[in-house]
């Protein structure tokens, strides 16, 4: 029986650079969520491991070792065999953690399939700083250099528009261009009922690689003030080390007008209107 798992794209709702280690990697408090857009992955048993890599975005993602789907199923079983399809619709490189959610789900799916235990958070670092928050995909509070999670209050409901302008931005490029890696921490976070006092929030809060992300490629700043400029849009911020961007709406109306307002005035960007993916308990309320 082949097993699925969707590989939702992670959005930092907020960054703080807090530090640098010695060895080079910094110390980040961030605000992380999930979006209903993603990748899926499809495991299922075989004698060798193997990866195709399909769908809308597949062309330029590693097919081989290098790929973080295959370097999680080492890390999990380095002897044993699947058959793993990827289907990608995330831009890669572009700061909503794709191939991190790749990996998380190919160690969930493959757990699974193999009857093993899903390695600790923190134990999947060595695969991307991005890895331990997508392994269990829900609302968090992201520290160290993304390996120690802690809860978060719950999160009103919200949609994200995200919005790609078509250019990678390499991650470890971007790090080297932040100017003061000793930012303040987040403030504490309280509950927030609904999407408008979220947003209020969050303008309390930034995402410290979007300066030098800015600076090293325009777009970004063409990305924010499009999004900025949309009806209903209630923030506009960079993710992670970019160049997506999102735009935080209170109603999916809204979201959707957006989407489709930008995709028809940038025919190059990928853009996308999603759910903001609400905890575990979040949504047991929402099913019962
Ligand atoms: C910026 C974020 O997207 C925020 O969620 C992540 O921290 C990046 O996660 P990632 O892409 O999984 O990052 P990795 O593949 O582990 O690291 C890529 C490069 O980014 C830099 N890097 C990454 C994470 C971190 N806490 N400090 C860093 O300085 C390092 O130069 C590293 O070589
Ligand atoms: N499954 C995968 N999907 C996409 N890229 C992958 C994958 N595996 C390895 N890569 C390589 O990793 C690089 C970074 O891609 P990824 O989509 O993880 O972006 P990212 O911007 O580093 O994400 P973030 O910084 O938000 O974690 C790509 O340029 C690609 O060569």
């Amino acid at each position: 029986m082949p097993t699925e798992e969707f590989a939702p794209a992670k959005v930092n709702l907020a960054l703080h650079v807090t530090g640098q280690r010695a060895d080079g990697y910094h110390l980040l408090d961030s605000l992380v969520v999930f979006a209903g857009v993603g990748d899926r992955l499809t495991a299922e048993p075989a004698e060798g491991l193997s990866l195709d890599v399909t769908g809308p975005r597949a062309e330029g993602v590693p097919t081989g070792p290098e790929n973080l789907v295959m370097r999680a199923a080492r890390l999990l079983d380095p002897g044993r065999g699947a058959r793993l399809v990827l289907d990608k619709h995330l831009p890669a490189a572009a700061g909503i953690g794709g191939g991190s959610s790749d990996a998380a789900a190919a160690l969930r799916a493959l757990a699974r399939l193999w009857g093993l235990p899903l390695p600790a958070a923190g134990a999947t670092a060595v695969l991307g700083a991005d890895v331990p928050v997508c392994l269990d995909p829900r609302p968090r509070r992201m520290a160290g250099i993304g390996d120690v999670l802690s809860e978060v209050p719950p999160l009103p409901p919200a949609w994200l528009v995200l919005v790609n302008p078509g250019v990678p931005v390499p991650t470890p490029a971007v790090f080297r261009a932040l100017a003061r890696k000793d930012g303040t921490p987040l403030p504490p976070l309280p509950v927030c009922t609904d999407a408008p006092s979220l947003a209020a929030l969050l303008r309390g809060m930034r995402n410290d690689l979007e300066p030098p992300a800015r600076g090293l490629q325009p777009r970004v700043t063409e990305a924010l003030a499009a999004l900025g400029a949309q009806p209903g849009c209630l923030l506009a911020r960079m993710s992670g080390s970019g160049a997506t961007c999102f735009g935080l709406f209170a109603r999916e109306a809204q979201a959707q007008g957006a989407a489709t307002a930008l995709a028809l005035s940038r025919p190059g960007w990928w853009v996308r209107a999603a759910r903001m993916l609400p905890g575990a308990d979040q949504a047991t309320r929402a099913t019962t």
